[in-house]
C-alpha cells in the first residue's frame, strides 16, 4: 500500500500516461443527454417521436451487446424478452385503469423475463462453458415458441391483432412529453451499463470472454457470472418493450418475433456491439435511416444491406469504433482509484492430502489414465516426470474437471472432489498453472493480478464496488519484488508480453488467490537457462511462503533436481515409480521408459 504502488496501478497509470489525443471530457451518457436535449428543439416533435422509439429499440439492443461483444456468447431471440416485457407492462397498465394498485405489479414485467433469462442461462451454462452455439439455437427457439404463444393466446395477447388500448404512462403525453422519459431511460442504460463496465464485474465480464478456462482456474463460477449478464441484459431488453407498449399504445406477436431478435444483432454490429453508446446509436442510426429511406427509395432495403455490409466489412468495431478516441474506454478504466488492502483469505489450515485411486480417464477410446494411483501429504515441491504422452497432464486435468473422470475417485484433504467442475477445485485452495502460458490477453498486467487477486475475495457485492479496483496485498508486492520485469509493465496488455514474461506472470497469478495447492504444468518451458533458474528460485521462495504443496511437471532433470523434493514418475497412465531423484535415476523400470527418450 506504499505510494510507489498507487502510481503503478493501471488506472492511474493510464491516467499519468500522457494523452496521445484529444479527447472529449465526461462519459459517452453524458454527451448522448446533451445530444437527446438538444434534438427536439433542432428538429420537431415527430422527428422525436420517431427517434424515441429507435431509442427503445436501443435500449434493447444494448443488452444484446452486453453479451455478444463483452461476453462473446450470441442470444438470438432477445425479442422475447422484449416482447414478454410489453405484453406484461401493457397487461398491468390496461388491469391498473381499473384498480390502481395494479400499478405496483410493474417492476414484474422487468424482472419475470429477467428471470426467464437468468435460469435458461443458468441451464445451458452449467453443463458446459462451451455451450455458446448451443446456446444462440436455444435463444432462437424460445423466441419462436414466444411468437406462436403470443398469436394463439388470443385471450390474454390480443392473438394476431394484439394487445390495444395501452394506456399512457400517468402524466406523459405519447406524442410529445414520453419522449424525455424514453431519452432519460437510454441515458440511464447507457451510464448504467459504461458503470458497470468500468467496475470489477465489467472486468471479469471481459475476461470471460477472453479466457473462461483461466477464470474457472481461480474458482470463479463463469455459467453464474454469464447468467447474471444474460439476465441483466433481458432486463434492458424488458425494460425497452414496456417503454415499446407505452409508446405505441399497442403490442402485437411481431414484438416477440425472430425478425426483431435479429434486427437487434444487426444494429449492435451495425453501432459497435462492444459499446453501449454504439449499441444504441446503431439502432436509432439503422432505424432511422430505413424509415426515411423506405418513404424516398423503392429500393430502401437493399440501401440498408448496403449499409450494413460496409460497415461490418470496414469497421470491425461498428460505428463507435469511429468514435473510439474521443473517449477513454477499457474495462476498469476508473482513474484514481486509491489503493487499499484486499481483505485476508482464511489462513491455510489442516494438513494438506491429495490422493488418486486408482483413476481412469479415457477419450475417444483412448486410455488416457490406466489406473494411476498417487499421493501426497503435507506441503513441499514435488516433481511429476514421465515420457511425453505419459498422462502428466491429464493428471491435472482430471483433478480440475477438464477431463471426465471414468473411474477411481480423486481426494483432496480427505474430500472427494472427483469430476468436481474447475471452479469448484478451485475453490478448495489449489491454484493451476498451465502448460501453455494462460492470460488475459486483452488486459494489462495489473489488470491480470487484479482478478487473481480477487479470487475468494470478491462477493457479487464488492463486484461493483470500485475498492477492488485498488486492492493490494504484502504477496502482490512480494511476487512483483521476485520478477521486477512485471512491475516495469503493470500497465502493458498481457498479450503483448514475451513467453518469458508470460510465463512469470501467469505463475504469479496462480499463486497471488493463495493456495495450499500448486499444481504447475513446465512452469520453466521456454525460458532461457538464466530465466529458468530464475524461475525455479521464485517457485521454492512463494511455496515456502505459502506453506503450500506443489507438484511441478517437468521435463528437464536438472530442473527437477534443482526443484528438489520427491519425484513421481508417469509412464502410461501409471504411477512407475516415486521417491527422491537419486532413488528414480537408479530405479531399473524408469531407466528403461527413458532409454532413448528426448531429455
Ligand atoms: N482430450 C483428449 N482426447 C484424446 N486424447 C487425449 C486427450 N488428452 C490427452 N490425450 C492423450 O493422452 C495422452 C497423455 O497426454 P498428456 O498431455 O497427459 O501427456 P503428458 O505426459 O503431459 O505429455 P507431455 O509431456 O508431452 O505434455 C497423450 O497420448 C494424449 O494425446
Amino acid at each position: 500500500m506504499d505510494s510507489l504502488d498507487a502510481v503503478e496501478h493501471p488506472s492511474c497509470a493510464a491516467l499519468c500516461r500522457p494523452a496521445r489525443r484529444w479527447r472529449l471530457p465526461g462519459s459517452e451518457a453524458l454527451w448522448l443527454g446533451a445530444a437527446l436535449v438538444v434534438l427536439p428543439f433542432a428538429s420537431n416533435d415527430f422527428v422525436a417521436y420517431q427517434i424515441a422509439l429507435f431509442l427503445i429499440y436501443g435500449i434493447a439492443t444494448q443488452g444484446v451487446a452486453l453479451c455478444w461483444g463483452r461476453l462473446g456468447f450470441l442470444p438470438l431471440g432477445h425479442a422475447l424478452f422484449f416482447g414478454l416485457g410489453a405484453y406484461l407492462a401493457g397487461g398491468t397498465l390496461k388491469a391498473a385503469q381499473q384498480q390502481p394498485l395494479w400499478y405496483l405489479a410493474l417492476p414484474l414485467a422487468l424482472l419475470l423475463p429477467a428471470a426467464v433469462a437468468y435460469v435458461t442461462a443458468r441451464l445451458v451454462f452449467a453443463r458446459s462453458h462451451r455451450s455458446g452455439p448451443f446456446f444462440s439455437l436455444i435463444t432462437l427457439a424460445m423466441t419462436m415458441l414466444g411468437f406462436l404463444a403470443a398469436q394463439q393466446w388470443s385471450a390474454v395477447t390480443g392473438g394476431f391483432n394484439g394487445m390495444a388500448d395501452i394506456p399512457e404512462l400517468p402524466g406523459t403525453e405519447r406524442y410529445s412529453s414520453f419522449y424525455w422519459v424514453v431519452a432519460a431511460c437510454a441515458v440511464g442504460s447507457t451510464a448504467l451499463l459504461g458503470l458497470v463496465l468500468r467496475r470489477p464485474l465489467g472486468m471479469l465480464w471481459s475476461a470471460v470472454a477472453q479466457n473462461e478456462d483461466r477464470l474457472q482456474l481461480f474458482g470463479y463460477a463463469t455459467d453464474r457470472i454469464k447468467a447474471f449478464a444474460f439476465g441483466f441484459s433481458a432486463l434492458l431488453a424488458a425494460a425497452a418493450g414496456a417503454l415499446f407498449a407505452l409508446h405505441q399504445g399497442i403490442v402485437t406477436p411481431l414484438t416477440m418475433g425472430f425478425v426483431l431478435s435479429t434486427e437487434f444483432v444487426i444494429w449492435a454490429a451495425v453501432g459497435g456491439k462492444a459499446s453501449p453508446l454504439g449499441a444504441l446509436l446503431g439502432a436509432v442510426f439503422i432505424g432511422y435511416a430505413s424509415s426515411e429511406l423506405r418513404d424516398h427509395f423503392a429500393y430502401w432495403e437493399v440501401a440498408v444491406g448496403a449499409i450494413f455490409i460496409g460497415v461490418v466489412r470496414f469497421l470491425p468495431e461498428g460505428l463507435a469504433g469511429l468514435g473510439r478516441p474521443l473517449w477513454r474506454r477499457g474495462p476498469a478504466a476508473a482513474p484514481g482509484v486509491p489503493a487499499t488492502d484486499a481483505p485476508a483469505r482464511h489462513a491455510p489450515d489442516g494438513r494438506i492430502g491429495l490422493a488418486f485411486e486408482q483413476v481412469h480417464a479415457a477419450q475417444g477410446g483412448v486410455r488416457i489414465l490406466d489406473g494411476l494411483a498417487l499421493a501426497l501429504d503435507g506441503p513441499g515441491l514435488r516433481c511429476v516426470i514421465g515420457p511425453n504422452g505419459a498422462g502428466k497432464t491429464s493428471a491435472f486435468n482430471v483433478m480440475t474437471g477438464r477431463l471426465p473422470l471414468r473411474s477411481g475417485r480423486i481426494l483432496l484433504d480427505g474430500a472427494d472432489i472427483s469430476g468436481a467442475a474447475a471452479w469448484r477445485v478451485a475453490r478448495r485452495d489449489v491454484g493451476r498453472k498451465l502448460q501453455i502460458p494462460s492470460v488475459f490477453s486483452e488486459l494489462s498486467v495489473s489488470q491480470n493480478l487484479d482478478v487473481a487477486l480477487w479470487a475468494g475475495r470478491l462477493g457479487p457485492a464488492m463486484s461493483l464496488a470500485r475498492a477492488p479496483l485498488g486492492w493490494r496485498s504484502p504477496l502482490r508486492d512480494e511476487l512483483l519484488d521476485l520478477f521486477p520485469a512485471l512491475r516495469e509493465q503493470l500497465a502493458t496488455r498481457a498479450g503483448s508480453l514475451s513467453q518469458g514474461h508470460r510465463q512469470a506472470l501467469e505463475f504469479v497469478m496462480t499463486v497471488l488467490p493463495q493456495p495450499r495447492l500448486v499444481l504447475l504444468d513446465e512452469p520453466c518451458a521456454g525460458l532461457s537457462p538464466a530465466e529458468t533458474h530464475h524461475m525455479i528460485d521464485a517457485i521454492k521462495t512463494v511455496i515456502d511462503r505459502l506453506g503450500a504443496a506443489a507438484l511441478v511437471i517437468e521435463h528437464d532433470i536438472s530442473a527437477v533436481a534443482a526443484i528438489g523434493g520427491d519425484v513421481y514418475v508417469l509412464h502410461q497412465g501409471r504411477l512407475l515409480a516415486q521417491g527422491s531423484l537419486a532413488e528414480i535415476q537408479g530405479d531399473p523400470a524408469v531407466r528403461a521408459v527413458y532409454a532413448g527418450a528426448r531429455k
